[in-house]
């Protein structure tokens, strides 16, 4: 489903300045795979997710998609395959514009340039129903700004918007890292739910070790531009936080350094 040969990036090459954001980095991910993504700080797991959804285009190696070697693509040809949250709250949506706004420009996303899109009621009906999938009541405000939302209501709505079109791949970037412990939670299952029924090939950037073990079915380790360590689903069965830190000293020979990092 997703492929990702030998990638390399580097940013200011032959500069004071260089920094190497990923090194030969090899992952095969099957349809349905759920992979959350630790590492130390600037390993290089946002520019992971930057070279899978285009925003930046590898210096070496090869992405798959179902096939279709993407590398050279751009974000918006390959949005089509791959819906994205970050983790601000106010990066996947627009404030200003309303729930049923926002969840229509959703869903022009990967349409052809031209397609007509707008609130009318036939697509109202389709929001509506989208959103009370949500089960937290955002169908009885669809004319509400979405400034006006909390931050968790408005990650629940990215990730609605992220998964609109039905993506193959879904990229979560720490997106529940700025919420409280509730409203994270809240979304965390959210996304699980969404993950489950629509299959998705799933990658999630996380600091909360305990929340990388728990969720999905395979977790990678990153460190200095290095996948250091790929647990499978049969080892990740019974893994602990205690384990994980052990196995990223062992590997790296260094206590992770991660200023973010949240044990459980
Ligand atoms: N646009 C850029 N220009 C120069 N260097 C960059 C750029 N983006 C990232 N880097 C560097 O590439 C390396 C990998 O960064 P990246 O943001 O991918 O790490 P990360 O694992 O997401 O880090 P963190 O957990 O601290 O957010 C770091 O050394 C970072 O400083």
């Amino acid at each position: 489903m997703l492929k990702i040969e030998g990638v390399s990036k580097l940013f200011n090459p032959g500069t004071v300045d260089e920094k190497i954001a990923l090194l030969n980095a090899n992952l095969h991910m099957k349809q349905g795979d759920f992979v959350t993504v630790i590492g130390s700080n600037g390993a290089g797991k946002s520019t992971l997710m930057n070279i899978i959804s285009g925003v930046m285009k590898p210096d070496a190696g090869n992405i798959y998609i179902e096939g279709t070697e993407v590398s050279q693509l751009s974000e918006y040809s390959r949005s089509k395959w791959i819906g994205r949250v970050f983790q601000d709250p106010m990066a996947g949506t627009a404030p200003r514009m309303t729930i049923e706004e926002n969840l229509a420009i959703a869903y022009k996303r990967g349409k052809p340039r031209g397609f007509s899109f707008g609130v009318n009621s036939k697509n109202r009906k389709v929001f509506r129903e989208e959103l009370s999938r949500l089960g937290i009541g955002l169908e009885n405000r669809m004319t509400a700004k979405v400034g006006l939302l909390s931050g968790g209501e408005r990650q629940a709505l990215s990730l609605l918007m992220a998964t609109f079109t039905r993506p193959q791949i879904l990229l979560l970037d720490e997106h529940t890292a700025a919420l409280d412990p509730a409203r994270a939670e809240l979304v965390t299952t959210l996304t699980e739910n969404i993950v489950r029924e629509l299959n998705l090939t799933t990658l999630m950037v996380t600091h909360n070790m305990e929340q990388a073990i728990r969720l999905g079915n395979r977790l990678i380790m990153m460190d200095k531009g290095k996948i250091i360590l790929q647990v499978d689903e049969a080892q990740k069965q019974g893994l602990t936080v205690e384990r994980l830190l052990g196995e990223f000293e062992r590997i790296s020979g260094k206590k992770m350094a991660d200023d973010r990092v949240v044990l459980g």
